[in-house]
């Protein structure tokens, strides 16, 4: 049971679910790239910013709905996408997006799921969810999977735009990553090879060299937007320039994103782009934020900062691993009550109140 573990923190969840994971599996989903200074950064980076309290306001009713592209949501976050859920745990993506959904959040389903997108649409049909994409060099299998979302309710597209090629992840390569052989890739039965094996290097790198397309570029942005009405939305954007360009071509969102920091090193904390990434796109689209996401304070800089909702990737793998779908509602019951003790310590009844001028970067107290 999860209540004997005594979990009151994404934290524990983490130290418990690392504990319990098969080595191939924790190592997958724990790792970044290289030398892991921006993994590590995802995190530094939150802990150099400071929240600015407001006193004496009414927060006696607090509420933390919001709306994304057009939907009413009960909290400001959401489930990012991640693959292979099921090696974490039996109940995978399908308990992941009912947790996420009775807890009033968004699910995003990764392409490389091991449900697939229909087992995920019967098992959450109430939960708001958005499918992930990655675009194959058979544009066929892309526009396949495109009209399964479309024809399973799901209410947005979220096209990866960070992984042309994908990171060196160490471990993966260390442990010839294979995914165990009593799960598979779901949505590509009979289209695709649905195992990820290794023949000599990580059996991820294998796959995405062997089926992605390298050549990829804002051309398959606009195809993406002629085959399809659902609202697209960048994931992995890192500059105000590419921030303005997919603006201009008229997406809904854009997800600032480093991809949990498994493509390339060195590149900065996601919370440290955020704000040219606001400014840049001046109210045209959404903009969304994942990457180091752990507590209800970081949720609230990423607000003040400037993103409509938030997203986490590993903490949902550790809720899995800890309990299935029970677990992931247990972390996103915390973080939300987390982000509600935050709001009613700064003097912020609803999502409006958590103003920009609330956090600010140590820095600005370094004349004390
Ligand atoms: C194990 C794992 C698998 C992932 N798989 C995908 C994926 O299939 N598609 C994708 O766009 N991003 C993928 N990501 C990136 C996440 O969507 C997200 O950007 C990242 O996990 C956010 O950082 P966090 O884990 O610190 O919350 C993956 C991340 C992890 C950790
Ligand atoms: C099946 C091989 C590719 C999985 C890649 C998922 C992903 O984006 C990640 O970061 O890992």
């Amino acid at each position: 049971m999860l209540r004997d573990k005594n979990l009151v923190c994404v934290g524990d969840f983490e130290r418990y679910g690392e504990s319990i994971l098969p080595k191939n599996a924790l190592d997958y989903y724990r790792s970044g790239a290289g030398d892991e200074f921006t993994l590590a950064l995802n995190r530094d980076a939150f802990r150099r910013l400071r929240i600015r309290p407001r006193i004496m306001r009414d927060v006696s009713c607090r509420d933390q709905s919001t709306t994304v592209l057009g939907t009413k949501v009960a909290m400001p976050i959401g489930i990012a996408p991640t693959a292979m859920q099921r090696m974490a745990h039996p109940d995978g993506e399908c308990g992941n997006a009912r947790a996420v959904g009775a807890m009033g959040g968004v699910f995003i389903l990764s392409t490389l799921s091991t449900s697939s997108i229909e087992e995920v649409g019967a098992a959450a049909p109430n939960t708001v969810k958005w499918f992930q994409l990655y675009i194959y060099n058979d544009r066929d299998v892309t526009r396949k999977l495109v009209k399964r979302a479309e024809q399973t309710n799901f209410r947005a597209l979220v096209l990866t735009v960070d992984a042309p090629v994908f990171g060196i992840r160490i471990a993966d390569i260390r442990n010839k990553f294979t995914l165990p052989p009593h799960l598979s890739l779901a949505n590509f039965e009979g289209i695709k090879a649905t195992g990820v094996k290794s023949e000599s290097d990580s059996g991820i790198n294998e796959y995405v060299k062997k089926l992605f397309d390298q050549s990829v570029t804002w051309d398959d942005v606009r195809w993406l937007k002629s085959i399809t009405q659902l609202p697209l939305i960048l994931k992995g954007i890192l500059t105000a320039d590419d921030a303005a360009i997919a603006a201009g071509l008229g997406v809904a969102a854009i997800l600032v994103s480093n991809h949990g920091a498994r493509q390339v090193d060195f590149t900065p904390a996601s919370i440290e782009v955020l704000p040219e990434i606001v400014k840049a796109v001046n109210g045209q689209c959404e903009v969304y934020l994942d990457g180091g996401i752990r507590q209800g304070t970081d949720v609230f800089k990423a607000l003040a900062l400037g993103a409509k909702m938030v997203f986490m990737g590993r903490p949902a793998l550790w809720g899995l691993a800890c309990g299935g779908e029970d677990g992931v509602k247990s972390i996103l019951s915390i973080i939300k009550n987390e982000l509600d003790s935050v709001m009613g310590l700064t003097g912020c009844a609803t999502l409006e109140d958590i103003k920009k001028e609330m956090v600010v970067h140590e820095s600005h107290y370094s004349h004390l």
